[in-house]
């Protein structure tokens, strides 16, 4: 029978993950937007990660299949650089997908759809993002606005679930509490701060650590992207105590994470089963 998955036991998971990711140093390829390059890259590096941003398709069959994970971010979609995406995606290492405004066009829809064909590992984005895909709809979706969501995370908690069972991965939507699915089962995790959002891609950073966590084990998808979550919002918190505003909390975000101990993560961290 399963050990019971209290808020102790998640706390040491989450402990021995970012252990792991320390230990491993996880080399994360990501083929991610420009904005989120260097935000994502720092998160990484100061998590043990080992970051690295090639997106050219010539490189990927001699350096992908050497990589721990593979993480895929449309943001700043071009026809360019969808080939590189694709073939990263099929090199046969585990691999994350953020979705990032998904509902912008017939074409980033298009992409992603194919990108999600290709069996990832783990999808994380927000909550209309996640909404979009599930239902695979387009740019007249009278809500989208942009790269930012404009629902709660608990309003596409039905959506992450039918989209975690029609794409065989485990989907993570993001909020003021992140909900993670494999279709069946749902947790949440309820660390983080209101101010991360008004830094930008604080959410492409946190795909970037999934991926990692990830790249360290990948035999539990769902643990590694709660635990991600947990732990990304966990330094946010620490990163608010110091911060004044978003320029700031940036910085001791990333100091935080880098800086985390065990007791601050097995006491800190806030995961629980959704019955
Ligand atoms: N209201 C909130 N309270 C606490 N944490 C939050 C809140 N909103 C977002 N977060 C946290 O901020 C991080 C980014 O999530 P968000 O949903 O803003 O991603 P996103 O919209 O994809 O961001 P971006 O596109 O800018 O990368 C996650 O770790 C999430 O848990
Ligand atoms: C602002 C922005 N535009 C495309 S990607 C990105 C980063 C946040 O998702
Ligand atoms: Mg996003």
């Amino acid at each position: 029978m399963d050990e019971e998955r209290t808020e102790a036991w998640w706390g040491r998971r989450a402990w021995a993950l970012l252990s792991a990711v320390r230990e491993r140093a996880p080399l994360v390829q990501c083929i991610t937007n420009l904005v989120s390059m260097d935000i994502a890259a720092n998160a990484l590096t100061a998590a043990g990660a080992s970051p690295a941003m090639l997106h050219c398709l010539r490189e990927i069959p001699d350096f992908t299949p050497r990589c721990d994970a593979v993480y895929i971010n449309v943001g700043t979609l071009s026809e360019d650089w969808l080939p590189s995406m694709r073939a990263a995606a099929s090199a046969g290492r585990p691999w994350v997908l953020d979705p990032v405004a998904v509902a912008a066009s017939g074409f980033r829809m298009e992409a992603c759809l194919q990108l999600l064909a290709l069996r990832p590992a783990v999808v994380r984005g927000n909550a209309s993002e996640i909404l979009a895909l599930a239902s695979s709809s387009d740019s007249s979706s009278s809500s989208f606005k942009g790269v930012d969501s404009s629902h709660d995370s608990g309003e596409a908690l039905q959506a992450s679930k039918a989209l975690a069972r029609s794409s065989g991965a485990v989907v993570a939507v993001s909020g003021a509490v992140d909900f993670i699915t494999d279709g069946e089962q749902v947790v949440s995790a309820s660390n983080g701060v209101a101010l991360m959002q008004k830094i930008t891609a604080t959410g492409c950073a946190v795909t970037a650590l999934i991926a990692a966590f990830v790249g360290a084990d990948p035999s539990d998808a769902l643990a590694a992207t709660a635990c991600a979550l947990a732990i990304f919002g966990l330094a946010g918190q620490i990163g608010m105590e110091s911060a004044k505003g978003p320029a700031s909390l940036r910085m001791h975000l990333i100091d935080a994470l880098y800086g985390l101990d065990e007791q601050t993560v097995t006491s800190g961290v806030k995961i629980a089963l959704v019955l």
